[in-house]
């Protein structure tokens, strides 16, 4: 398992396109456990996103709420609220981009393993749906353990004979967000101008930040890079132990999923030379090393 990088199959004829409304193409994007801690400012992130013509919040309860405010906001999508199974399909048909950050968070002294029990089951049955109602759909990942929930998407996908590698993405952004503002805080760089490609899982030692990569360069000293590594691996504990009880990283993710989503929806588009780091399962045969 290891991560690839997600680039748009750019078409010679495709121009490179701004964010003018009328030149995008209608684009649907579901995110699934609309009114979580993620889901909520993710919904409003994806909102503001102008490549968005339709934004579907779904989840088990609350989503009406959460989609009448946000659907206040003066933006181009249109929005609506879907609440429990019998609502999905309209959540997910015709979907392009479907964000998943449905199911329970950890606590202090947990690891992501310990989501597993209660996750996968939750992962599975929306994977299903997807398989149904929208199979052509990127699916971004993000419930934990990422290193889990990906290949179980894989394996309904599959079943329903409905998988494509290059559609099913573990989203790890928060892991390329964090070391980017650990590295610029260590480098004394502007943050903006900072790159830090990260590979590997989205799990403690999985997590493989490459600051040898890294740009602008700055020949950090070996135990500063041990450091900035150490950091990153362990981000997400280090915003658990923070909260005390009351959940995992949220605003955060909600960033890194928004801007994972708008490199997808970019890819989609056309534009050229999109590259996000993720956790995929392109390369089956490096699993076996
Ligand atoms: N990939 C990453 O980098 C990160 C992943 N996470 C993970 O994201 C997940 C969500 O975290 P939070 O939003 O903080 O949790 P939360 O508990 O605040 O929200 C989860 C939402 O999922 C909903 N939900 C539960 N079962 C569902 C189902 N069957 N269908 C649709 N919605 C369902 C709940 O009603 C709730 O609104 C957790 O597994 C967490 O570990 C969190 C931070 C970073
Ligand atoms: O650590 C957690 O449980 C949530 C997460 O994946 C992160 O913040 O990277």
């Amino acid at each position: 398992m290891f991560r690839s990088v997600a680039r748009s199959a750019a078409g010679k004829h495709l121009l490179r396109r701004g964010y003018a409304t009328e030149s995008v193409p209608d684009r649907k994007v579901a995110v699934l456990g609309a009114a979580g801690g993620i889901g909520q400012p993710l919904a409003l992130l994806m909102k503001l996103n102008p490549l968005v013509s339709q934004l579907a919040l779904y989840d088990i309860a609350n989503t009406p709420g959460v989609a009448a405010d946000v659907s206040h906001v003066n933006t181009r999508s249109k929005v609506a609220g879907y609440v429990g199974e019998d609502q999905l399909k309209q959540a997910l048909e015709g979907c392009d981009v479907v964000i998943i950050p449905a199911g329970v968070p950890r606590k202090p002294g947990m690891t992501r393993d310990d989501l597993f029990n209660i996750n996968a089951g939750i992962v599975k049955g929306l994977c299903a749906a997807i398989a149904k109602y929208c199979p052509n759909a990127l699916v971004n990942m993000t419930s934990n353990p990422v290193n889990s929930t990906v290949p179980i998407a894989a394996e309904v996908f599959k079943k329903a004979g409905t998988y494509d590698e290059k559609k099913l993405f573990g989203v790890t952004t928060l892991d390329v967000v964090r070391a980017k503002t650990f590295y610029a805080g260590k480098a004394k760089v502007n943050v903006a101008d900072v790159n830090v490609p990260v590979v590997g899982g989205h799990a403690g030692i999985t997590i493989l930040p490459l600051f040898s990569q890294a740009t602008p360069k700055a020949n950090l000293p070996e135990e500063d890079i041990k450091a900035l590594t150490k950091r990153t691996q362990d981000g997400g504990t280090e915003v658990v132990e923070a909260k005390a009880g009351k959940g995992s990283a949220t605003l955060s993710m909600a960033y890194a999923g928004a801007i994972f989503a708008d490199a997808c929806l970019k890819g989609l588009n056309g534009v050229p030379d999109v590259v996000e780091c993720s956790l995929s399962l392109n390369f089956p045969s490096l699993l076996l090393r």
